[in-house]
């Protein structure tokens, strides 16, 4: 189906590269929303995440409908219409829409008659009405169940299938602020999001976009003024800022030159200065040891599912016991650039424990002399640290507010660790 340059013609083709391509929306994105202005970039990009978020609701009001099942292309334009419905969008614009896209492209203008019977057939008001909300996918569902139970993880479901907030990490001293609701960790959450770049405070460089579990990673570290930091994968560095704002000696340091591009970016908004290297974390070498090291692995990001809708369908979870040995490499050679008595944070933004709990233990096991401290963090409430003193932050906390990323941080302290 050809996209036309409208919001809804790239994000039926964004969706068709999720779902039927195996792109992320990253990916996709740049090349499909090129053609439009920004604000109907925007519109794409809200449609798409919004319609990957209903995928089974929308399929559970299609089935009936349809006789058998259509082309995967008139699935998704379905799909994308019945989200356009229950976010209350208007019917005959909807529908029209959906019928020309049809239309539009030979494979399958053969079946707008289909698409205009299916659309002109539903009741009037919500689609969607009363449909539970999407589950996750069986290979991350049924670890999660076991780790987190039942309750949690329909919880967790349940803040995924709405739009997130958008949180703000304020700068010390920040004078201009959008309005937005203190959490009580210290972010900001942004009551509307809109334009971010017409936002008080953006152009000083005042604040950035960052979710408040991610902001707890760097407040667990505590970095102090004039200390050696690392922040070992930098990209694309909002907690770069967090550490150079504090007034720590920052080295960022991600193996992605494209990703760093950001670092760069960010960096130069804000005023903030970090020395910024590309290279592997497993073959560079400092010139010196750190005090501290923000070791933010490369995961699953099973935790970021509500930002990022496509993940359940653009990945199998087969890359998860890969990353696993990854990350205990990484925490392995970062704890051998530590001076004695230094502090490392290791966290991804995973929900699976083998990427944070088991990876904690795993530590400790093969690190004799490694110990995990402990730091009073404002807005964490004591039911969230573990066992054996890691922080486990799930998307169901605060689900009141709109939960929260899903991520595992923990501080480990070298001070009798065996160098
Ligand atoms: C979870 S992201 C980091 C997010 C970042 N800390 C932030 O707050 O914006 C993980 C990063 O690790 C980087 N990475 C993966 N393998 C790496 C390696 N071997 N050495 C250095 N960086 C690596 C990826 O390029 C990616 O940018």
């Amino acid at each position: 189906m050809a996209g036309k340059a409208t919001a809804r013609g790239a994000a039926l083709a964004l969706i068709r590269a999720v779902m039927e391509g195996g792109q992320t929306l990253a990916e996709a994105e740049p090349a499909l929303l090129a053609p439009l202005a920004a604000p109907d970039r925007a519109r794409a990009g809200r449609l798409v995440r919004a319609t990957l978020r209903r995928v089974e609701p929308c399929d559970r009001v299609l089935a009936p409908r349809l006789r058998k099942t259509p082309p995967p292309a008139v699935l998704a334009l379905l799909r994308l219409a019945l989200t356009e419905l229950s976010l209350g969008a208007a019917p005959h614009g909807v529908v029209n829409e959906a019928v020309d896209l049809a239309r539009a492209d030979r494979k399958t203008a053969h079946l707008a008659g289909l698409v205009n019977a299916v659309l002109r057939g539903l009741p009037e008001g919500d689609p969607l009405a009363g449909q539970p909300v999407q589950k996750l996918p069986r290979w991350l569902r049924q670890p999660l169940v076991h780790a987190w139970g039942r309750e949690a993880v329909a919880g967790m479901e349940a803040v995924q299938a709405g739009e997130p907030p958008v949180d703000l990490t304020l700068r010390a001293g920040a004078t201009a602020t959008p309005e937005g609701d203190a959490l009580p960790s210290g972010s900001l959450r942004l009551r509307e999001a809109g334009q971010l770049s017409a936002l008080p405070g953006y152009e000083a460089g005042q604040w950035w976009v960052q979710d408040a579990a991610a902001a707890l990673a760097v407040r667990l570290l505590a970095p102090r003024p004039g200390e050696r930091v690392l922040d070992a994968c930098a990209a694309p560095g909002g907690k770069t800022l967090q550490l150079a704002d504090a007034g720590a000696e920052v080295t960022a340091l991600d193996v992605s030159a494209a990703r760093m591009e950001r670092v760069g970016e960010n960096l130069a908004r804000t005023g903030l200065t970090a020395r910024v290297v590309v290279a592997d974390a497993l073959d560079w070498a400092p010139d010196g040891p750190f005090d501290a090291i923000l070791l933010d692995a490369p995961c699953s990001a099973t935790g970021t599912i509500r930002r990022h809708p496509d993940l359940p369908f653009v990945k199998d979870g087969s890359e998860v016991a890969g990353l696993v040995a990854l990350q205990a490499r990484l925490i392995d050679r970062c704890l051998g650039w530590l001076r004695p008595g230094g502090r490392l944070v290791f966290c991804t933004c995973s929900v699976l424990p083998e990427e944070g709990e088991g990876q904690l233990g795993a530590a400790l096991a093969r690190h004799p002399g490694l110990r995990v401290g402990w730091v009073d963090l404002a807005g964490v409430e004591p039911g969230w640290w573990t066992g054996d003193g890691g922080l486990r932050l799930r998307p169901d906390y605060w689900a009141d507010r709109g939960g929260m990323d899903g991520f595992f941080m923990a501080r480990l302290e070298a001070s009798e660790l065996g160098r």
